[in-house]
């Protein structure tokens, strides 16, 4: 493999560090300890534990196949773990209502065609985010509107919020499930791949606006395979490997030639990005 660098270079409101508002820094938005999550017979997360403080944005990091998409899925409730203790702002998420998870976590997933938006047109889609804060009549209908028009223009799709969902490209649909997470108005924001099939910028207008809305207090943790633009956007990185938390902590001192080598298999060297002071991971090749 030759040296193709990842230098990306982050906008300047996201190179500091994310301030917290309200939560004192210290307390964990998200705090997961010891969590075990078995399919079938086979060991998908094993001990894991996560802590996020408020107003963070996380990286979850690692290999094919490590059990980040499930680390994601058990978070937001559609999986069950089998043992461990997962927190958010202090309330254990085991014993939340469904419809108080719903309206405090949102995941946005790559592919969400599912029998519910089937024939929905990209507008009706992100209006389902707002299901959880309606009642059994249906909500406050214009401040469900302006919520769903808002979260459509921060992801640059109110230009075809009335196309047909279905029809949509892979990046156009990846957006529109950012902001379908979005309408959710959640405290906590998971995102499983935020960036795949999304052009250079968009995929920086998509990290620019999750540092802008961790700056708000929404915490956030996105599985990204791009350890460049993990590098030059989050506070906090979480290595999984083979179910296991291999590593975590303050971006900078996470990403680490030896931490590629040892968890990829990739040679590289990590500098520091001249302006901005956080790492650049240039790979060098598969390492023998
Ligand atoms: N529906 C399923 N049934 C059985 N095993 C599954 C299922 N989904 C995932 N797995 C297994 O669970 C493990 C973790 O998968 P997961 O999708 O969480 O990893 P990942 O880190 O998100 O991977 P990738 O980077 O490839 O998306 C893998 O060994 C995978 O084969």
């Amino acid at each position: 493999m030759t040296d193709a660098s990842l230098t990306t270079v982050p906008h300047s409101d996201a190179t500091a560090p994310a301030p917290t508002h309200g939560a004192a820094p210290e307390a964990s938005a998200l705090d997961v300890a010891h969590l075990r999550f078995a399919r079938r017979d086979r060991l998908v997360l094993d001990d894991v534990g996560v802590e996020l403080p408020r107003g963070t944005v996380g990286a979850l990091v690692g290999p094919n196949g490590a059990g980040k998409s499930s680390l994601l899925h058990v978070l937001a409730g559609v999986e069950r773990p089998d043992a461990g203790l997962a927190l958010l702002g202090g309330d254990d998420l085991a014993v939340l209502r469904r419809r108080e998870r719903a309206r405090r976590i949102a995941l946005a997933e790559q592919e969400t065609r599912d029998a519910r938006t089937q024939g929905l047109r990209v507008a009706d889609v992100v209006a389902l985010g707002r299901i959880p804060h309606q009642g059994a009549w249906g909500g406050d209908r214009a401040a469900d509107r302006e919520v769903v028009a808002r979260s459509l223009e921060a992801v640059d799709a109110a230009p075809f919020a009335a196309r047909g969902y279905d029809e949509l490209s892979g990046g156009e649909r990846q957006r529109v499930n950012l902001a379908r997470a979005l309408a959710q108005e959640p405290e906590l924001l998971l995102l499983d791949e935020p960036t795949n099939h999304l052009d250079v910028r968009a995929q920086l207008v998509t990290l620019d606006l999750l540092r802008r809305l961790a700056a708000d207090g929404l915490t956030v943790l996105a599985a990204l395979h791009d350890l460049g633009l993990a590098a030059s956007y989050a506070d906090h990185v979480v290595v999984l490997a083979e179910g296991r938390v291999v590593a975590a902590g303050p971006t900078d001192r996470v990403i680490t030639a030896s931490l590629v080598r040892d968890v990829w298999g990739v040679d590289a060297e990590v500098t520091r990005h001249p302006r901005t002071g956080r790492p650049v991971v240039h790979y060098l090749g598969i390492a023998r």
